[in-house]
């Protein structure tokens, strides 16, 4: 299986970065600076599970190739748009096209634009940044894939990707509810990039401040009703098992957001928190005082940082 991955960041690099080690027949999609670095560096991963380095084959944007087998989408929500220009020539007539983003959005963007038979559903939970030489760096054990037929549908196509993403040194689940475990995802993501964003924390000084953790709570709320109002395949038990996630990780653990606001970066902050509260029932706007309060201060520090 020929896989195309778009995008060598934090964790297109990782998954692919895993597969090449594994021996699978991968290429990066990637823009020129990152293809400079690549091959003059390599690929190279710090992580808590043990370093490697490895050369990787890439190819730069409009560059002639076959069509992929697989297509996996690994670039921030704000790229999309582009992206899909990108890989336009690169998708044949069998390609499954597997996005591993954070949001929901993202799904009906592409089946829109490649047709609802090549997108799969995908996500991925990981904890990993680039830093400043673009090393990717691992900082939490858990590595996971989740994918499978957006309508939920077992089929040999997936049952062959899952054959090929296995045995890579993450774990990876094909699941008959991808949408289900999108949403969970969706939840968890949306919930705490908002809370360490708004706290300039990670996890553990917030849950072990009585009034910090009240606020999470309160948002997990207002984030669950919001998507289940709207219809979205969750409920109740998403707070729970949200929570329990919460409860599991370590206290320096924090979102891929507060990292990036951190180092000054553009945040998904229309694709999480912006979609969740275009979602809202009409007459139901002001039902969700905390994610607003979140996305307000994720757009104050958009503006400041595009004055930067
Ligand atoms: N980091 C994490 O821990 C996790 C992130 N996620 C989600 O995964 C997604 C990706 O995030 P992450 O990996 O952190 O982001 P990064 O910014 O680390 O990586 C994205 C990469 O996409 C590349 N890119 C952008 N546009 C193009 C293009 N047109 N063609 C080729 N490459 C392109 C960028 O390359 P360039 O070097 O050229 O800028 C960059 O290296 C997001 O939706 C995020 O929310 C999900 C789980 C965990
Ligand atoms: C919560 C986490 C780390 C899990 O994968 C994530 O997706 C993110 O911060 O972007």
């Amino acid at each position: 299986m020929r896989f195309l991955i778009v995008g060598a960041g934090a964790i297109g690099g990782y998954f692919g970065g895993r597969l090449v080690q594994k021996g699978e027949n991968v290429t990066f999609l990637v823009r020129n600076a990152k293809q400079i670095q690549l091959e003059a560096d390599g690929l190279i991963i710090k992580s808590v599970h043990g370093d490697f380095q490895t050369s990787v084959r890439t190819i730069s944007i409009r560059e002639e190739a076959e069509p992929f087998d697989c297509i996996i989408i690994a670039v921030k929500a704000y790229h999309l748009l582009q992206v899909m220009n990108d890989i336009e020539p690169y998708v044949g007539e069998h390609t499954l096209i597997l996005p591993l983003l954070n949001g929901y959005d993202q799904f009906s963007i592409l089946q829109k634009r490649f047709g609802p038979e090549h997108v799969l559903g995908g996500l991925c939970y990981i904890e990993t940044t680039l830093d400043s030489a673009g090393t990717i760096v691992q900082s939490s054990s858990f590595h996971s894939i989740v994918f499978g037929e957006w309508a939920g549908d077992e089929s040999e196509r997936t049952q062959l990707l899952l054959s090929h993403l296995d045995n890579a040194g993450f774990t990876v689940t094909l699941s008959s509810d991808i949408q289900r475990e999108v949403w969970q995802k969706y939840i968890f993501v949306a919930s705490l990039s908002g809370i360490t964003t708004l706290m300039d924390s990670s996890v553990g000084p917030i849950l072990a401040s009585p009034e910090a953790r009240a606020i999470y709570e309160q948002l997990l709320q207002e984030i669950v009703s919001l998507a289940q109002n709207a219809g979205m395949p969750v409920g109740p038990e998403n707070i729970a098992s949200t929570m329990q996630k919460m409860l599991s990780v370590l206290p320096e653990f924090t979102s891929s957001m507060h990292r990036d606001m951190h180092k000054q970066l553009p945040v998904e902050a229309d694709h999480l928190h912006g979609a969740l509260l275009a979602m809202a029932l009409p007459g139901q706007d002001d039902a969700y005082p905390v994610l607003e309060t979140m996305y307000a201060r994720l757009k104050v520090y958009e503006s400041v940082n595009d004055m930067r």
